[in-house]
């Protein structure tokens, strides 16, 4: 019999809808990683929220697990490249908790902007202290939005009913778009100059990790206040702490932090901060939404083989899945190369396949093309909606097919057009079934792409090899391969290096200083 564990607080219409679809349920809930290792075994599927964190660890225990469901949005919980190794399906629900979650942004914004939290505890003490809570009004103040997808397009609308003006940053979103939210697109800088109220809303990536910061909060208003519902670790809290201490940061109401469950903090009994133990989507509607959704999903996988809102894989009909198995995962590294390099948003994209690919069904390998470039800017992305998201976006996506072959007999090439550039990157499959690349911005390159990647685009003259391996065997980083292409001699040049275990930023500073380096950066894959 299919058996199901759920293993965080989820609704208990879950457990009803698993069971009337005959599928035998565990509520488990709070157990310890080794607790969890030891009986996730048995089951098929896990249902979570984000209490329960998957790592590759707890993955190789789990022998007959098939999909993973979050009962919620954000998935940094899971290690889905692990998960995608074992053939585990992660899925989402996208939506079920967007407009509770923007609900408690606003709330947030309100009870920052008049110390209700505090005013409330004092009130309670007896204190009647009516002089000491100060507030400010939010009525044409300028609210900094920092992500503009499900929620943060929520949290706009509702502030404009506030008679607040809106201005956001979110490298994907386009000019129509943002006339259509009504609010005025800006660069990350001037958003940190107009905003008196900063909400972030975007998912925890390596591209927001640590975005507010003492530079980033340098820029800010003075007596700016800082909202943030979206993912501890997307603020720095120590430097929080220095701003909020320097009295450059008025106020901030956070929601989650960089460590849960957060028992102690150093922002903690700070009169300034006001706190929430990651509610945004603790409501009875979202929760409900959540949890019957996750167990519709999960159900539908286990017992029928059907996918929805899957973070990792395709939907694909069986006859053609095994032919194009390893297209797919050139198709999704192809996209991923590019969206991790992409730092401006993306207007048009070209997808060329050249060959023997040109006469298979290539519709999934555009979504998997798509879910791969559009991955390191949403969580929500998966291999069904991509398209719909590119669509949101105003990407323009072409496919142009030749079945002639070229200097491959197969090849797939990904052209991006962002408001800056146009980068191109081609892969063709070796021995038949082995992704490789072999062309970046029109340079020749051949290399496989694996965990950690160091990309890194140069001018061709002598000593800059030397430069970056000294630099890495001075970080104890192991170089796995090494593969170097150029455009001519003294030309624009590029290496793709593989190594062992990822290094850190300061390392790659150095690598950046480097005076014939222009770009250094590391991918995963
Ligand atoms: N506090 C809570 O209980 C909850 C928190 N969340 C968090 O909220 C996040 C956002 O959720 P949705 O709006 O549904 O996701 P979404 O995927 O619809 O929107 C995220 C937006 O962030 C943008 N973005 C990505 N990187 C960016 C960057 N460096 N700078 C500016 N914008 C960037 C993306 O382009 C995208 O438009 C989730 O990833 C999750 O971590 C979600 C639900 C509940
Ligand atoms: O959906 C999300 O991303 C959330 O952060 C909600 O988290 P939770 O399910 O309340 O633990």
């Amino acid at each position: 019999m299919v058996k199901v564990l759920i293993s965080d607080k989820l609704s208990p219409r879950a457990k009803e809808i698993f069971e009337e679809r005959g599928i035998e349920v565990d509520v488990n809930v709070g157990l310890e990683p080794a607790q969890l290792k030891e009986i996730i075994g048995q089951y098929d599927g896990l249902a979570i929220r984000s209490a329960t964190t998957v790592t590759a660890d707890l993955l190789e225990s789990a022998e007959n697990l098939k999909v993973v469901g979050r009962a919620g949005i954000g998935t940094d919980n899971v290690d889905k490249p692990a998960a995608t190794q074992r053939g585990v399906v992660v899925m989402n629900t996208p939506f079920g908790n967007s407009i509770t979650t923007a609900e408690h942004a606003v709330a947030m914004m309100m009870a920052v902007a008049r110390q209700i939290p505090q005013a409330n505890e004092s009130t309670h003490q007896g204190k009647w202290e009516k002089s000491r809570f100060m507030g400010v009004e939010l009525f044409n103040k300028t609210l900094g939005l920092i992500g503009s997808g499900n929620i943060g397009s929520i949290v706009a609308d509702r502030a404009q009913g506030l008679k607040m003006k809106v201005v956001a940053f979110d490298p994907f979103l386009s000019p129509e778009r943002a006339k259509e939210m009504g609010v005025k697109k800006v660069e990350m800088d001037e958003l940190l100059s107009l905003a008196d109220f900063i909400t972030i809303h975007t998912p925890l990536t390596d591209g927001t990790r640590n975005m507010i910061n003492k530079d980033t909060i340098a820029k800010m208003k003075d007596g700016v206040r800082i909202i943030n519902c979206a993912r501890g670790g997307i603020i720095n809290e120590a430097d929080l702490l220095e701003a909020l201490n320097a009295g450059k940061v008025a106020g901030a109401a956070l929601d989650v932090f960089e460590e849960e469950p957060a028992k102690s903090n150093p922002l903690f009994g700070n009169d300034k901060v006001v706190c929430t133990p990651h509610l945004g989507a603790a409501s009875t509607e979202a929760q409900e939404n959540v949890a019957i959704q996750v167990a519709e999903q999960m159900a539908d996988y286990l017992l029928t083989g059907a996918v929805t809102n899957a973070l990792n894989i395709p939907s694909v009909s069986a006859e053609d899945a095994p032919k194009l198995k390893p297209y797919m995962i050139l198709a999704e590294q192809l996209g991923s190369f590019a969206g991790q390099l992409t730092e401006s948003g993306i207007k048009g994209i070209r997808i060329e396949f050249e060959g023997q690919v040109a006469g298979l069904n290539t519709k999934p390998l555009v979504q998997a093309v798509l879910a791969g470039l559009l991955r390191p800017m949403t969580d929500c992305v998966n291999m069904v909606n991509a398209p719909v998201i590119a669509r949101e976006r105003s990407i323009d996506v072409a496919e142009v097919k030749n079945d002639r072959s070229s200097d491959y007999h197969t090849l797939i090439r990904l052209v991006v057009t962002t408001e800056r550039m146009e980068r191109s990157v081609s892969g063709t499959l070796f021995g038949g079934d082995k992704p490789r690349i072999v062309e970046i911005k029109g340079i020749g390159i051949e290399a496989e792409l694996t965990k950690h990647m160091l990309y890194t685009t140069n001018q061709d003259k002598p000593g800059l090899i030397g430069e970056l391996g000294t630099i890495l065997a001075k970080a104890g980083a192991n170089i796995a391969t090494f593969h170097l292409g150029r455009a001519e001699e003294g030309g624009d040049a590029l290496s793709l290096i593989q190594l062992d275990a990822p290094i850190d930023e300061a390392i790659l500073k150095e690598i950046r200083d480097l005076p014939l380096v222009s770009q250094s950066k590391l991918l995963h894959f």
